[in-house]
């Protein structure tokens, strides 16, 4: 499906960057992934049997790193058709508590970050390349707000708009870019470094009784840069199992049925 394509994967040493990466590798796609680390890069890529992923160390917040790994990558390959925004992340914390510092280092990372990628993959690699290119920026559900992370959902709802306005101005280049919005995602960091009850929470209460798999999310990820996905740009992708529409699962328990249900309403006459 991604035969001769040549992709980036940000925060590919890990959870769903990983899975991606070895998503679209396993399409045919040559991938190279991106983060501060070389040890998680080089485990992703030794899970991939044909040596199509590769790592190259970039923090995406360094406007100088990120012309180096653009530049790199077309060295090495000469094309970048796919572009996959989703190196990010946040602190768990009420919002009263988030100083001015901890505000401006989720926006950088998860909005600045995003940005110096796309538009450099867009002016150095896509525009000029004529053949236009693919992004998709993994942001989060749900979009009426995170309880605890005010930085990352404002920062999140900066991505999905830039992503919508890019779509609009680039167009004319034949660039499709779009987001992918996960729900409460099963990944090592989040299993088991955000705050036990938190977590257990979340795993207990989701709407359809269980977590979303990194896997699922490189699966759509994959989708929407095929062939298949040619249509699609300017878009939000939910991949959460019903997260946006609700948080809780249902019906409530203090409503519950026996039969697991609502009760139904007695027919007037
Ligand atoms: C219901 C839906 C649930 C959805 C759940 C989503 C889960 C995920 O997204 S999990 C996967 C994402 N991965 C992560 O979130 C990684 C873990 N987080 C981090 O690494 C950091 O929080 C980071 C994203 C902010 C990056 O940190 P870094 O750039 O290395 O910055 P510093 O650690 O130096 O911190 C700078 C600054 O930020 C404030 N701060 C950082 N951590 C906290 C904290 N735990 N509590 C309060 N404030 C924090 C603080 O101002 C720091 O400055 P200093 O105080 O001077 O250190
Ligand atoms: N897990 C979840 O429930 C959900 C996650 N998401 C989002 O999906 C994305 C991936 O999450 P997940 O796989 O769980 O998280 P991980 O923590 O496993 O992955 C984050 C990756 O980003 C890399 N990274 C972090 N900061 C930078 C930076 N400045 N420059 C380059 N790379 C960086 C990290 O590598 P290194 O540390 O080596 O730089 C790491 O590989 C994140 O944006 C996250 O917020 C969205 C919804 C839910």
């Amino acid at each position: 499906m991604l035969d001769g394509q040549v992709a980036i994967v940000t925060g590919g040493g890990s959870g769903i960057g990983r899975a991606t990466a070895l998503e679209l590798a396993g399409h045919g796609a040559t991938v190279v992934i991106c983060g501060r680390r070389q040890e998680p890069l080089d485990e992703t890529g030794a899970l991939e049997p044909h040596g199509r992923i590769a790592g190259i160390t970039c923090d995406i917040r360094e406007e100088d790193q990120v012309d180096a790994l653009v530049d790199e990558v077309l060295a090495r390959h000469g094309r970048i058709n796919i572009l996959v925004n989703n190196a990010g992340g946040q602190f768990l914390s009420p919002a009263e508590d988030i100083t001015p510092k901890g505000f401006r280092t989720v926006v950088r990372l998860n909005l600045e970050g995003t940005w110096l990628m796309t538009h450099a993959v867009a002016t150095k690699a896509f525009i000029p390349s004529g053949n236009g290119g693919r992004v998709v920026s993994v942001t989060l559900t749900p979009h009426t707000g995170l309880a605890g992370m005010a930085h990352s959902s404002a920062a999140r709802a900066g991505v999905e708009n830039l992503m919508k306005v890019l779509a609009i101005e680039w167009a004319r280049f034949g660039i499709k870019l779009s987001a992918v919005a996960p729900g409460v995602v099963a990944t090592e960091t989040f299993m088991t470094k955000y705050p036990a009850a938190f977590r257990d929470h979340y795993t207990e209460s989701v709407l359809a009784g269980e977590l979303v798999t990194p896997e699922q999310v490189a699966q759509t990820i994959a989708f929407v840069v095929s062939p298949a996905g040619r249509a699609i740009s300017g878009s939000v992708i939910n991949v959460d199992h019903g997260h946006d529409v609700s948080q809780v699962r249902y019906p409530p328990r203090e409503i519950a049925t026996e039969r697991g249900s609502i009760e139904q309403e007695a027919r007037r006459t």
